[in-house]
């Protein structure tokens, strides 16, 4: 089954719709270069009205420790996300799982990044060009993906629920990301395309 996050939440009513519909991972970004930036009282709060089992990923972009360390110490998320030009000892410093984000605007380069992170417990491959901030609603190529997989592969960048079905079926990635895909405005989800992005790679997942 294709493990869905759902990226850029800065409302609780939004995260508990999302747990509803069955999203495994919401995603909360840190950093101030984000239009979808959260701050640590507002994530406490959409972490603390999750059910059970839905993890929670707190993105950061070449943003200092010290605010890593604050929303480790106060939100407390399952998982972080680097997106910028963090190393893999920098993003291991925290002794706390992480995915690496890999941009992939200069396609088969962002990908031979994926040896240089050997602590991440998976690669987050983003449609963006490197440098650029995430939530860009840029895809890739999807075929780029290598059969062989060192670790969890989660496809990211211009999905929506019109051409998720096709990047799974082509990719067939341990995760789907999304983020201004399934929004009306940048942090605020909709609740009918949040539904039929779900509905879509649960159909693709049972075919
Ligand atoms: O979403 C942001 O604003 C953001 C800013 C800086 C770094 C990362 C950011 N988001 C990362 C994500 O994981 C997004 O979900 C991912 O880039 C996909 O976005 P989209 O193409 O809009 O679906």
């Amino acid at each position: 089954m294709t493990r869905i996050k759902c990226c850029g939440m800065t409302r609780v009513d939004d995260a508990v719709l999302a747990a509803r519909l069955g999203v495994d991972a919401i995603g909360l970004v840190f950093t101030a270069r984000s239009r979808r930036q959260v701050g640590l009282a507002q994530a406490r709060d959409i972490v603390e009205s999750l059910p059970p089992f839905v993890a929670t990923v707190a993105l950061f972009m070449d943003d200092e420790a010290s605010l890593v360390e604050r929303v480790l110490e106060q939100v407390r998320p399952s998982l972080l996300q680097f997106h910028g030009e963090e190393t893999d000892p920098w993003c291991a410093q925290f002794g706390h799982p992480f995915l690496k984000a890999l941009a992939m605007g200069e396609g088969a380069a962002g990908l031979s990044r994926r040896h240089d992170y050997p602590h991440a417990v998976g690669l987050l491959l983003d449609g963006h060009a490197r440098g650029e901030a995430g939530g860009s609603g840029k895809a890739f190529d999807w075929s780029l993906l290598p059969p062989v997989r060192e670790k969890p592969l989660i496809v990211a960048g211009g999905l929506g629920p019109g051409n998720v079905a096709e990047a799974v079926r082509m990719a067939r990635p341990w995760a789907v990301d999304v983020a201004s895909g399934v929004e009306s405005a940048p942090g605020i989800k909709d609740p009918a395309r949040l539904e039929a992005f779900v509905r879509a790679v649960r159909a693709v997942d049972a075919e």
